[in-house]
């Protein structure tokens, strides 16, 4: 398997943990409620990949179409650049008038006028005579080269300049005679006419993901709107009657809602629009109906919270149609996934705990996001780390993402070094946001030794 994450999923315990059937027994995939045996992390991730698609391609306009796979072969309509045109402030010459020049005997020219940027009309330049020119002007007709207006006297016969005079101050523009004070080669500063790419090339192939350049080409070729699959539009729900707004006092008993924060941001950092949906208090009249609410804007629908198996987990309550189960990780033991509504929204239930629902996104949410884009790479990145602390324990049977600091290899090593961050506790939020990796300890493996290599989430 590649080095993605996915290879963090790929085998399963060797050991079920709980006491119901392995794998591939009564209760695997589609029997009941899926409460009776322990999955595997790869088993949860192939169910919900199993049962996505790539989105639909829509025509977006450019700036929508950001991060999105292109869908369709674009061709190049007219040339790029579309006419000749200088690279430079200067003047345009012929260069056989220019050919003896130097700065002890300059050639002596005759300015027939300025060309800026955006003239539709220029003065043609015969011989003896030389045009004012701006960057990215279109070359007059005559004209062999530009000279740049510091190999020049600018017009104002007292040895070379360092720039033209700004419009503003000399309104007149450019006439008289210029002294250049170096010859040039034909098409020296020039930019011709298709040199970067010629009508009726091939300018971005369908399956490119549209990045900052690819959006400008497409500008440049006059395109306002490019067929892509649009970004999957994520909701995500958090539950929970503990949970206050940040910038609301808390009061007694109450905390913050942040995992709704954490998850949006991490759609988003997914490449999802998403929409983030406050507390839904526990209970489950409210959530189905915040749930039916989101669906018509929904391509996933996310949930926190209200998983496990406590007297308030309305999700449970709620959400008939999902399939609810145990997963052989730790975090992130229950979990949820179904399809939900008329047109069978994606709906994945992560569990409350912060450090919980937050890895189980990174293992489970982004891969579907990924692949409703039809882009890759659809897990984030995995590789092998050196663990110089080591890690006194972990559970058999459940396989481990202890949160860590990840630095990639200097010149000489080999392998980067990973250090775990915080405890296990599936509440510690601080060291989440101090953490820039996982560190995968599987499930037969309950200690890892000072100094041993490990396999690493990155997630930047
Ligand atoms: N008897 C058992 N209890 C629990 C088990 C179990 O197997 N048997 N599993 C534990 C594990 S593991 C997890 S993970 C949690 C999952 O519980 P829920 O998904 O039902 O989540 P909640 O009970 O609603 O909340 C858990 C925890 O997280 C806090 N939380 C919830 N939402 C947010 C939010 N939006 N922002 C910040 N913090 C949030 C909540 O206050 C709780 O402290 O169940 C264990 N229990
Ligand atoms: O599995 Mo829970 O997700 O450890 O805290």
């Amino acid at each position: 398997m590649s080095s993605t994450a996915a290879r963090a999923a790929d085998q399963g315990p060797d050991q079920d943990p709980g006491q119901g059937p392995r794998p591939g027994a009564a209760g695997a995939p589609g029997g009941g409620r899926g409460e009776d045996r322990f999955w595997t992390v790869a088993e949860h991730l192939d169910d919900i990949l199993g049962q996505l698609h790539p989105l639909d391609p829509i025509e977006l306009q450019l700036l929508d179409a950001q991060g999105c796979v292109l869908v369709e072969d674009v061709t190049v309509p007219g040339a790029l650049p579309p006419f000749d045109n200088s690279s430079m402030d200067g003047y345009a010459v012929r260069i056989a008038d220019i050919a003896a020049a130097t700065e002890e005997y300059p050639a002596v020219l005759t300015v027939v006028g300025d060309i800026a940027a955006g003239s539709e009309t220029a003065p043609a330049v015969g011989p003896g005579e030389a045009a004012r020119i701006m960057t990215g002007a279109p070359l007059p007709p005559g004209a062999q080269a530009v000279v740049p207006v510091e190999w020049t006297d600018g017009g104002l016969g007292q040895g070379p300049v360092t720039a033209m005079p700004a419009h503003s101050e000399a309104p007149e523009g450019a006439s008289g005679r210029v002294r250049v004070y170096r010859p040039a080669k034909a098409g020296q500063h020039v930019r011709a006419r298709g040199c970067d790419a010629g009508a009726g090339e091939l300018a971005l192939r369908a399956g490119t993901v549209l990045g900052a350049p690819q959006i400008g080409l497409l500008a440049a070729l006059g395109r306002a709107a490019v067929k892509v699959r649009p970004r999957p539009r994520v909701v995500v729900l958090s539950t929970g009657s503990e949970l206050v707004q940040p910038g609301q006092e808390a009061g007694p008993g109450r905390i913050h809602d942040s995992n709704s924060f954490q998850l949006t941001a991490a759609a988003r950092d997914a490449g999802a629009i998403a929409y983030r949906v406050g507390a839904i208090a526990d209970d489950a009249g409210a959530l189905r109906a915040a749930v039916e609410d989101q669906l018509s804007r929904a391509d996933i629908v996310v949930t926190s919270g209200g998983v496990s198996v406590g007297a308030y987990d309305v999700v449970k309550e709620a959400m008939r149609e999902v399939e609810f189960r145990k997963l052989a990780m730790q975090p992130g033991k229950p979990q949820g996934f179904g399809r939900v509504g008329p047109d069978r929204v994606p709906f994945i239930a992560l569990p409350g705990n912060p450090v919980s629902s937050y890895v189980s996104f990174e293992l489970f949410v982004r891969p579907a996001i990924r692949t409703l884009m039809g882009t890759g790479p659809v897990h984030r990145p995995l590789v092998r780390a050196r663990c110089p602390e080591g890690v006194a324990s972990s559970p058999r049977g459940r396989r481990q993402f202890l949160r860590g600091w990840y630095e990639p290899p200097g010149v000489d090593a080999e392998l980067g070094v990973v250090t775990p961050v915080g405890g296990t506790g599936s509440h510690l939020i601080k060291a989440l946001a101090h953490a820039n990796a996982l560190i995968v300890v599987d499930e037969d493996t309950t200690e890892v030794a000072a100094g041993a290599d490990v396999d690493v989430v990155l997630l930047t």
